[in-house]
């Protein structure tokens, strides 16, 4: 699906990203931790062409993705922000709507209602589609660009890919574990997903791959198993921690302290 080598980013001397290798398969779901300026977003936004860095190539569906078509592009790829505005004059369902603008000129056709409302129903956002955007609590926006996410990867093309910089901010515990529902069923689907995660937890529970990211460097890259070590997480965080088996799943249980 994806496949990035050797990815260097620096501003100035400061090297953002430094030789960081990331390769993903179709179904898989990828979470990328790590502390506070690791450089979780600055690689997603490498990933998905949003930021050009030189030389080196990333790879999507064995082309480089800077040679896609933009509008075909946005039909296989779609990307969450961490930062997404608070300021959008529209109505709830015009928001959602707007994940379906690389499928219609002028007037949304059926499918596009469909997956309009498909995708406010499926994130909980169905009741406030007449809402003022700008009227919602902070949960309330982030549930409605997940759905805006959703609409635009709802199509016929095998294998799509959702980038996600931390899309549980702001969401009580039952959104979250929703939110994360949603993401895996997509990749269930034999799509795939890279997601920025700062709660290890889910991450365990959720992930069928992590890369630990200290520094702008790969710590650890793996199963939840390989990766949620004691040496490896105290390491790339400073703090100390245990790992337990979750006794319902099994993953990796991270108490910290
Ligand atoms: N355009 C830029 N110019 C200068 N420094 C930058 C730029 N973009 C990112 N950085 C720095 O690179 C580092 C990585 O930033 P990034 O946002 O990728 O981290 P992150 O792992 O996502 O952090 P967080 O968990 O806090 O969101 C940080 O120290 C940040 O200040």
């Amino acid at each position: 699906m994806i496949k990035a080598h050797q990815i260097n980013y620096k501003h100035k001397d400061f090297h953002i990203l430094d030789g960081v290798d990331v390769s993903l398969e179709y179904g898989e779901f990828l979470a990328i931790v790590g502390p506070n300026g690791a450089g979780k977003s600055s690689l997603l936004s490498v990933l998905a062409d949003e930021v050009r860095t030189g030389k080196q190539k990333v790879l999507f569906k064995d082309k480089p993705i800077s040679e896609w078509n933009v509008k075909e592009l946005s039909k296989h790829k779609a990307k969450f922000s961490q930062h997404n505005s608070n300021d959008i004059p529209l109505e709830v369902k015009d928001v959602v709507m707007m994940g379906r603008y690389p499928y219609f000129d002028s007037q949304p056709g059926k499918e596009d209602l469909e997956a309009m409302n498909n995708m406010m129903y499926e994130t909980d956002v169905f009741h406030l589609k007449d809402r003022e955007y700008n009227t919602l609590s902070g949960g309330e926006k982030q549930r409605v660009h997940l759905s805006r996410v959703m609409a635009q990867l709802q199509n016929e093309i095998a294998h799509t890919l959702m980038f996600l910089d931390e899309p549980l901010n702001n969401l009580d515990i039952k959104h979250q574990y929703k939110a994360l529902d949603i993401i895996k069923k997509f990749t269930q689907k034999a799509n795939s997903a890279i997601v920025v995660l700062h709660d290890l937890n889910l991450a365990a529970q959720f992930a069928d791959k992590i890369l630990l990211m200290k520094s702008g460097r790969v710590s650890a890259y793996g199963t939840p198993q390989e990766v949620f070590t004691a040496e490896n997480i105290s390491d790339a965080y400073n703090f100390p921690c245990t790992i337990c088996e979750h006794p319902i799943t099994n993953n990796p249980m991270i108490i910290f302290g």
